[in-house]
């Protein structure tokens, strides 16, 4: 029987710009359709952080043998560490007809659109670059120079936000998950009715 795949939406944009707040938020609100995609990293657990939760932690080299035996839709290197999204949980959801949700940076958001682009690809941003870092230095998790990193390459992140199919900007956590919900709503609406045309002509309607 006929089932309908769901979306891939890839939530993407600089860390400390808000994008796992606003997923979490955006999962407490009734009646959606979305899964979340668990990464894997080779950084190490931040006080809190749960094995299978937050992210599957892996050694380097058990990292590079996913990496080799093809079971990562994408992966990058971000300051120091790989991080990637396990194929498989991806594949599987989305064939069940689940909204499935990544948040990646933009090198792995890249290759996704490479394999996958019937994707959805969503960059948020944040307010501004002073903003992002004050984000960065009040989450507490870094140090002053891992967020001087993180700041610079959200510099690098920023020129590529042309790349995606829309921009939300995090001002605050509620318009955000807002604008995002009705965007992933707009989506399916589009892509209902195309198809729908498409069946319409092809039966010569
Ligand atoms: N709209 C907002 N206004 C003010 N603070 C925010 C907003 N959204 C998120 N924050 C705060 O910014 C910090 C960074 O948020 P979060 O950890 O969700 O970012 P992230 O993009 O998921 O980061 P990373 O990519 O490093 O995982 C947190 O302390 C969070 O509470
Ligand atoms: N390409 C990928 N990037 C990912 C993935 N999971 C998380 N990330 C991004 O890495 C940075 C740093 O994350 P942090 O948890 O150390 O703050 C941030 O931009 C994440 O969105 C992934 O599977 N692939």
């Amino acid at each position: 029987m006929y089932k309908k795949k769901g979306l891939l939406i890839v939530l993407s944009g600089p860390s400390g710009v808000g994008k796992g707040t606003v997923r979490k938020a955006l999962f407490e609100e009734p009646n959606t359709n979305y899964e979340y995609s668990i990464s894997m990293t080779t950084r190490s657990p931040r006080e809190g952080e749960q094995d299978g939760i937050d992210y599957f932690f892996k050694s380097k080299e058990e990292f590079e043998s996913l990496i080799d035996a093809g079971r990562l839709l994408e992966h990058a290197e971000y300051v120091g560490n790989y991080y990637g999204t396990p194929m498989q949980y991806v594949e599987e959801m989305i064939e069940a007809g689940r909204d499935v949700f990544l948040e990646i940076e933009v090198e792995g958001a890249k290759q996704v659109r490479e394999k996958m682009p019937e994707g959805l690809f969503i960059f948020l941003a944040p307010p501004s670059l002073s903003e992002l870092e004050n984000r960065l230095i009040g989450r507490g998790t870094e140090d002053a120079d891992v967020i001087a990193t993180r700041v610079a390459r959200a510099r690098e992140e920023l020129e590529m936000m042309h790349l995606y199919d829309y921009v939300v900007e995090n001002d605050d956590v509620q318009n955000a998950c807002d604008r995002i919900h009705a965007i992933v709503t707009a989506e399916h609406c589009k892509r209902e009715r195309v198809e729908e045309l498409y069946k319409q002509m092809l039966r010569g309607e």
